[in-house]
């Protein structure tokens, strides 16, 4: 039976990086006669100028009907003036939360062949492999209230909640336990419980899950220090679990010790292991339409889809294996350029993966 997956490209350099993930995808199907099939749809800045809204309800039940979901980015300048309800960024919050993708996996790996590309020293850096547990459809990204009130003496005031029940906490939390154990045995949970009851919650359930896992080793660290272990001595990482907006953070900078976000993969599943499957970084539209964006990162997520949605290990091994070949050539998109190596663009990278099979 063929497994159908859903291409959304979104905004900015989105359909420039999913075309060479959808190029190197089927690659894998011939390789390894998966029997994919793809179908493509609108998300973002793309589906509000179809539509007027971010997602569509129809788009969002054709992607909950495939067997995953690979998509691009969303975000541009050309919507930020429109109001907050439609914009490109909601339509994203909404596919998660809609799916009910809670679990978000952010591997943080330096190939060694980038060591040069970080912003860390290479001994500081070299043999980095961290994977951030990310909770992803709840938090202060979700919480209500929000909004911009007007107080009484005219000044206005912005605000959002920060909410975790119980039951969201044990399950991202379950998730990083397996995810340490299947690892290196270590789990850190990242919280501000020295300031955010909410966050003293977060620690509270994550200490009573631990002895469940006597082969885990669970440790706290609050956010604002974990931003710093994470560029000072980030090796001493081996899982990392957190919430949404501390997630969100803390990837991005974990991201440039492997040398660019572009080459930071995730994937976002619920608890049937249906998934999508993104990049880490944005629509990059300073970068968009010049042909120059990294598409490593979406090419690395179509792995992780084939891998935890589909049961295709062995193509996604043979994809991240293709990636370090074409590394090892020396190919280089602006973003991970260093001397001596060769520069490529978007397509230029996207075919030398296809290549390397
Ligand atoms: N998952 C998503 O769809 C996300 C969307 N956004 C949206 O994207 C737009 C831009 O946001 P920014 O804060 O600028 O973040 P961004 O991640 O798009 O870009 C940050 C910087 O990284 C560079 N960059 C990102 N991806 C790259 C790639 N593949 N290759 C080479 N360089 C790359 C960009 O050129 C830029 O200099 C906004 O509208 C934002 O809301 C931001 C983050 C996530
Ligand atoms: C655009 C945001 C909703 C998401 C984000 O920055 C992320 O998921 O990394
Ligand atoms: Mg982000």
């Amino acid at each position: 039976m063929s497994k159908k997956i859903m291409i959304l490209p979104g905004d900015g350099i989105g359909p420039e990086i999913v075309e060479q993930a959808v190029a190197v995808l089927k690659t894998a199907d011939e390789k390894f006669g998966l029997n994919l099939e793809f179908t493509e749809g609108l998300i973002g800045g793309a589906s509000i100028d179809a539509h007027g809204e971010p997602l569509t309800d129809a788009e969002l039940k054709n992607a909950g009907d495939c067997d995953a979901v690979l998509l691009g980015a969303v975000g541009g300048p050309q919507w930020d003036t429109l109001d907050r309800a439609i914009r490109p960024e909601k339509g994203l919050l909404k596919i998660r939360s809609g799916l009910g993708l809670y679990a978000n996996l952010r591997p943080a790996i330096l190939y060694p062949q980038l060591a040069d590309a970080s912003s860390l020293k290479p001994e500081v850096v070299s043999g980095l492999d961290i994977l951030i547990v990310r909770e992803l459809t709840g938090g202060i990204y979700f919480g209500e209230p929000r909004g911009i009130k007007t107080l009484e003496n005219g000044e206005k005031q912005g605000f959002n909640t920060y909410v975790y029940k119980e039951s969201e906490i044990e399950r991202i939390g379950r998730t990083a336990f397996e995810a340490a154990r299947k690892r290196g045995g270590k789990l850190c949970s990242v919280d501000k419980a020295n300031v955010l009851e909410v966050t003293v919650l977060w620690r509270e359930v994550l200490d009573r899950l631990a002895p469940e896992y006597p082969d885990v080793e669970l440790s706290h660290m609050y956010v604002d220090n974990a931003a710093m272990q994470l560029v000072r001595a980030p090796k001493q990482f081996d899982v990392m679990v957190t919430g949404n907006m501390f997630g969100d953070i803390l990837s991005d900078a974990a991201a440039m010790l492997t040398g660019s976000i572009g080459m930071l993969p995730s994937a976002s599943m619920n608890e049937t292991g249906f998934g999508l499957y993104e990049p880490c970084h944005g629509s990059a539209p300073d970068i968009a339409g010049q042909g120059i964006a990294n598409p490593l990162a979406t090419i690395l997520s179509a792995a992780m889809m084939l891998r935890y949605s589909l049961n295709m290990g062995d193509a996604a091994d043979a994809i991240e294996a293709a990636v370090s070949k074409v590394l090892d050539q020396g190919l280089r998109t602006a973003d991970i350029y260093t001397d001596g190596c060769k520069k490529v663009s978007t397509a230029e990278m996207g075919a030398a993966v296809v290549a390397a099979f």
